[in-house]
């Protein structure tokens, strides 16, 4: 089927090249030229596991794409996917601008029936005012009877296993109330449901909000579990045994429990506060997820806390390694990082900074635009002279580290451990002093 994918992120660009991989012809577009530069002399933007070797297949195979010229894309496609962003707005309300101006180009560019879908994450209703906008434009060229459609389509991947859970889905959520849209829809999906993967129907405002309230459980469930860790060290329980009696109940199951400094990155926390937004605007109070983001964003400050509580509030002279930039590891993503917000309160407080992480120094380079900060190419180099050692992200190689080489490395031996990544006995045996979140 002929594919138009507006907005080439990190959902655009995996989804688009999934989809060529599952035998479809799809032409990606991004307003950002030097991206789709970049992807069309082979490089790309992002760091995602396979994601290279992805589109290298699919471009050379002919089915995949990269442009900026969205209405030569849109008039050639069946089918059009919106992928852009929807970032909070002040309010904390998912800025539908970018959406809405791609559903424009859309009525502005279409010659012929179109399916329009969002895969964007976009609030309850925005189906409608999608339809709205480009039904607006078709009586402003004089071409009413043009015939489209409208789909929700939330995606559900994670970054840093994105290809992955794009390929082999819990489930594909197809939210329509065009029923000539269906067949479509079953159609572009058939390579994934004819190995099992289920492909549920249903009315775009249950799909629109399937979406929400899924990132919102699971938002839930980490707050939960970093309350309890609190809990833990209130009352000298641990939070990992915790987590282990609590996961072998299958209802509750032992995903997503882990505590640690709090969640991050392009979703939860914006998907959350959108949710609570929407609720507002019917005029509904939702206490449980007011906790959900309080719980959060009191998280996202603990190592500091802690680190505070030890090293007193006066940091000047003082020099901390960071070992993980990334809100989360096998991603170079550092939107809403509990380590970019720790970075920037340190350094307000002008404490040194020697950070790691395997491939996020560059955009934390570009978010920080601090020019005192010192980014190392090794972690161990990060440790040298550091009075403590804070890790917010769980990559691998941060996992059996040498603590040997660490200890003479470092000025004190003081760890932050944000991911209870090390055993605190074992950690003190070798003469640090560790902090865990909820830990004994
Ligand atoms: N990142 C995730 O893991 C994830 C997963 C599921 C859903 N989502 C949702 O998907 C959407 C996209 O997220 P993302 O992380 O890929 O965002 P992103 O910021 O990485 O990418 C958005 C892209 O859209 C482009 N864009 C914006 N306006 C455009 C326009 N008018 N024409 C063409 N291109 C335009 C931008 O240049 C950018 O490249 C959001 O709604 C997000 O909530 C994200
Ligand atoms: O037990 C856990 C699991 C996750 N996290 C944190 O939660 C955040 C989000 O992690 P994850 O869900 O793995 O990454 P995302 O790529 O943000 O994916 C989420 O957000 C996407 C965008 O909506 C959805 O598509 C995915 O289904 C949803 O998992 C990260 O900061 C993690 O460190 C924890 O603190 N404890």
């Amino acid at each position: 089927m002929k594919i138009c994918m507006v907005g080439v992120g990190y959902v655009g660009l995996v989804v688009g090249a999934c989809l060529s991989e599952m035998g479809h012809d799809v032409v990606c577009v991004d307003n950002q030229e030097t991206k789709i530069t970049a992807l069309q002399n082979g490089q790309v933007p992002i760091y995602e596991p396979g994601i290279e070797e992805l589109l290298h297949r699919n471009i050379h195979a002919g089915r995949l794409q990269f442009t900026t010229q969205l209405q030569e894309a849109l008039v050639s496609s069946l089918l059009i996917f919106i992928a852009v962003g929807t970032p909070p707005a002040q309010d904390g309300s998912a800025d539908l601008t970018y959406v809405l101006q791609v559903a424009e180009s859309i009525g502005q560019a279409m010659e012929d029936y179109t399916i329009v879908i969002t895969k964007s994450t976009v609030p309850i209703g925005s189906g409608e005012k999608i339809r709205a906008v480009i039904q607006k434009q078709l009586l402003h060229r004089g071409r009413p009877e043009l015939a489209f459609d409208i789909v929700s389509n939330p995606e559900f991947l994670r970054e840093g296993s994105a290809i992955d859970d794009f390929l082999h889905p819990d489930r594909i959520i197809v939210g329509t109330s065009d029923a000539r849209a269906v067949p479509y829809m079953e159609e572009l999906y058939e390579p994934l449901t004819s190995q099992g993967y289920p492909l549920l129907l249903m009315d775009i405002v249950s799909a629109e909000l399937a979406k929400y309230a899924s990132n919102a459980m699971l938002a839930a469930r980490i707050s939960f579990m970093n309350e309890m860790a609190r809990l833990c060290e209130a009352t000298g329980a641990d939070i990992e045994a915790v987590k282990q009696g609590m996961g072998r109940d299958r209802r509750i199951g032992p995903h997503f429990l882990s505590a640690g400094v709090g969640y991050g990155g392009s979703c939860f926390p914006k998907d959350v506060r959108a949710l609570i937004r929407t609720a507002s605007d019917h005029r509904m109070l939702v206490s449980m997820l007011q906790a959900v983001d309080r719980v959060n964003r009191e998280q996202k400050t603990l190592l500091l806390q802690k680190l505070i509580g030890h090293f007193g509030k006066t940091l000047t002279r003082r020099t901390f390694a960071i070992w993980g930039l990334a809100f989360k590891p096998g991603t170079d993503d550092i939107r809403e990082a509990p380590a970019i917000e720790t970075i920037r309160a340190l350094r307000s407080k002008h404490a040194r900074i020697q950070a790691h992480d395997p491939v996020a120094i560059d955009n934390a380079k570009r978010a920080l635009q601090d020019p005192l900060i010192q980014y190392c190419e090794d972690p161990y180099e990060a440790l040298e002279g550091a009075d403590a050692l804070l890790i917010f992200t769980e990559w691998n190689e941060y996992r059996t580290p040498d603590l040997e080489r660490m200890r003479k490395l470092m000025n004190g031996g003081v760890i932050f451990d944000g991911r209870n990544l090390y055993s605190p006995e074992r950690m003190r045996e070798a003469g640090f002093v560790y902090y865990g979140i909820g830990r004994r």
